[in-house]
């Protein structure tokens, strides 16, 4: 697990998330504890945890904006407050030397991206949240792009309800186009990037006012890419080994940074993406189209390409469903069932 190295401080922290979508048999009995109210609270965002501290933006853009590191307060700490979390802070927020707060509240999250260890796995993590937009990093060489990692990502993305962008970088090193072949039919927006000349003005437009999460795996150039959207970001730029194309874990922990009106939230380097809380349901969700001639499978079609009678390929082969865009989805569904390793 070493791609996120914010091990949580709590045993229980990384669970929180899957707790909290278990039945609850006491949900219609009223809360014998009374939380205390904290109408003093003032809002923040999360933009990095390290073991057990939050940093966390307050007052944003206000005269008085601080970057205060927080704690949480007891009665969270079997949740977890990742990155992109609003949250709600009392005590001194001043920011000043010497001065002490904690998270009271995480505020409700329109998207969790969430990951495990590995497909076997059913305890997720949450990784990022409050994210409307995943910007999927892969070089088109040095590291050989991994398709099926970028399958991975999607997959992900889809689940959460996350907009996928797709950026291939290093495009001086290497043609992009048999990797983006891959994704044919999937209607996803790409973005070529060279880092003698990244689209870096209108890659922050596109981003700006936008919470984006940027996942990639170690030595794709994503820091580098990061720096040339935030360029006061300073992300530690890595080294790839020419033997082995690998490169270092140079990004440790997972940082944010405003862009425009939004913010980049930058993960360090992606070695596993574990999808073994998500089902073929969640990723169907994302092609109405195709969910919706999935109506006619038998039960428990794995919709795969051998699948039999299953009613999307047969809607493919009768010129119902476009045959290429099955075949993306197939590729999606396969990432579920097939274990990799990178
Ligand atoms: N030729 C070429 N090299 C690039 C490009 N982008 C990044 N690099 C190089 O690739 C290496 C890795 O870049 P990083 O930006 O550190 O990669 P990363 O994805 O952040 O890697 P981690 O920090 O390990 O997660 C560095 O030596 C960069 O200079 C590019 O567009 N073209
Ligand atoms: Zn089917």
């Amino acid at each position: 697990m070493s791609w996120l190295s914010d091990e949580p401080d709590d045993p229980y922290e990384e669970y929180g998330d899957s707790v909290r979508e278990r039945p609850n048999p006491k949900a219609n009995r009223p809360r014998t504890k009374i939380r205390p109210e904290h109408a003093d609270s003032v809002d923040g965002f999360v933009t990095a945890v390290d073991r057990g501290r939050y940093t966390v933006v307050v007052r944003d853009g206000q005269p008085d904006e601080a970057i205060i590191t927080t704690t949480r307060a007891r009665e969270l700490r079997k949740q977890a407050i990742v990155a992109g979390d609003r949250v709600d802070v009392v005590g001194d927020t001043s920011g000043d030397e010497g001065t002490l707060s904690r998270i009271v509240r995480i505020q409700p999250r329109t998207t969790v991206l969430r990951r495990s260890a590995d497909d076997s796995d059913e305890f997720e993590r949450v990784i990022v949240a409050n994210a409307d937009l995943m910007l999927m990093v892969v070089a088109a060489r040095d590291p050989e792009p991994r398709p099926r990692l970028v399958h991975r990502y999607l997959v992900a993305a889809y689940d959460a309800g996350i907009t996928p962008i797709l950026v291939v970088t290093k495009t001086d090193l290497a043609d992009p186009a048999p990797l983006l072949a891959h994704f044919e039919g999937l209607d996803i927006e790409t973005w070529r990037s060279r880092s003698d000349d990244p689209p870096a003005a209108a890659l922050r437009e596109r981003l700006d006012s936008h919470v984006t999460v940027a996942v990639g795996h170690s030595g794709v150039g994503k820091s580098t890419l990061v720096n040339a959207l935030v360029p006061e970001a300073g992300r530690a730029v890595g080294h790839v080994n020419a033997v082995t194309g690998r490169g270092r874990h140079t990004s440790s922990s997972t940082q944010s940074y405003r862009l425009g009106s939004g913010w980049v939230i930058d993960t360090p380097g992606v070695r596993s993406f574990g999808l073994g809380h998500i089902d073929v349901a969640s990723i169907l969700k994302a092609f109405p189209d195709i969910q919706a001639a999935s109506d006619d499978c038998p039960r428990g079609c794995t919709h795969l390409a051998d699948a039999p009678d299953c009613a999307i390929q047969e809607a493919a082969d009768r010129g119902e469903l476009d045959r290429t865009r099955v075949e993306s989805v197939q590729g999606l569904l396969g990432t579920l069932t097939v274990e990799d390793r990178w």
